[in-house]
């Protein structure tokens, strides 16, 4: 297990972690989400070394990150660190012997990865010719070359295009498979969904969400109701008890029901104005979830 537990953090007087905790298993992958500012590169920065909590400690198989078990780490930090004269191959290679690999496995897997990640005919070139997508797939490379037993990569996704993203996403969740339990920090959301088995959503200093997708859907499920009266004239919900109206667009409503919504009482009432064609309740998408979770002043664990 990769555990990060009771991790606090403030800077000067503003603390920006006030116990953050999850846990990623081997052989998953971990969606990190969270507002810009909410804390999550300095979480991941804890992890590596490179920050010191005020507070608590991140572990790997039941131990304590050190500067040893670091070194078994693939970290692609969010502010980059290629040299950018550097050729895109030699780079790799680098990266590969800094993390004690031997010169010739060192060339061979900066050669495989430049290849794997797409930059085959790039990598007699100097890092700084390429575009920012291309030098993103390079720190890739250079976090995936050593063959790490952890991956913690802040927005690996970021700025790169969809064929990128695939690759990228095949190349994590070969890792996935082999066992490697992936971390990675996102705000494409779209993809934490598809990827990630368990997602974990930080806010005011704490998780505030964490779960499977499923888990977190399940806690919202039974709240929102989308109804279709295609002859239902504007407003025909908008009266009834602990119904909220989210939106409504020619006969199509969605209802949010808290305390004293009745979804019974909600179809009584769309019958009476026509015929209903659509009853049921809605799956919030990851987007939906994250919003309302850090909206919400309460905690909530799946
Ligand atoms: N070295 C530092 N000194 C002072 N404040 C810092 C330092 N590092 C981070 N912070 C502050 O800590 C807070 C959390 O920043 P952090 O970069 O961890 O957030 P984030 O979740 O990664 O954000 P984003 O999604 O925008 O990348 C921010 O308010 C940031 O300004």
């Amino acid at each position: 297990m990769l555990e990060f537990d009771g991790l606090r953090k403030s800077f000067g007087s503003i603390r920006v972690l006030d116990g953050v905790g999850f846990t990623v298993a081997p052989g998953s992958m971990f969606g990190f989400c969270g507002s810009n500012g909410a804390g999550k590169t300095t979480t991941m920065r804890i992890a590596m070394g490179l920050v010191r909590a005020d507070a608590g400690e991140v572990r790997w198989q039941g131990r304590p990150l050190d500067q040893v078990t670091r070194s078994r780490i693939g970290y692609m930090p969010e502010e980059r660190g290629l040299y950018p004269k550097m050729k895109v191959g030699e780079q790799v290679t680098y990266f590969a012997r800094l993390h004690g690999m031997d010169a010739a496995p060192a060339a061979k897997a900066a050669e495989e990865w430049v290849g794997r990640l797409g930059l085959g005919d790039r990598r007699g070139d100097p890092v700084e010719k390429l575009s920012l997508g291309n030098q993103q797939r390079v720190q890739l490379a250079a976090a995936l070359v050593s063959r790490p037993e952890v991956l913690i990569l802040d927005e690996p996704f970021s700025g790169l295009d969809p064929v990128g993203v695939d690759s990228l996403a095949e190349a994590l969740l070969e890792q996935v498979r082999t066992g490697v339990p992936v971390v990675f920090s996102s705000h494409q959301l779209d993809l934490v969904e598809r990827l990630c088995d368990s997602v974990g959503i930080l806010a005011r200093g704490r998780m505030v969400a964490t779960g499977t997708v499923e888990e977190l859907r399940r806690r919202e499920a039974g709240r929102v109701l989308r109804v279709v009266v295609p002859d239902a004239p504007p407003g025909w919900a908008a009266a009834l008890p602990g119904v909220r109206v989210v939106s409504e667009s020619a006969g199509d409503t969605l209802l949010d029901l808290g305390a004293g919504g009745d979804d019974q009482a909600v179809l009584g009432a769309a019958v009476r104005t026509g015929r209903v064609t659509h009853f049921a309740w809605r799956e919030p998408s990851l987007v939906e979830l994250f919003r309302e979770a850090v909206a919400q002043p309460q905690e909530v664990a799946a």
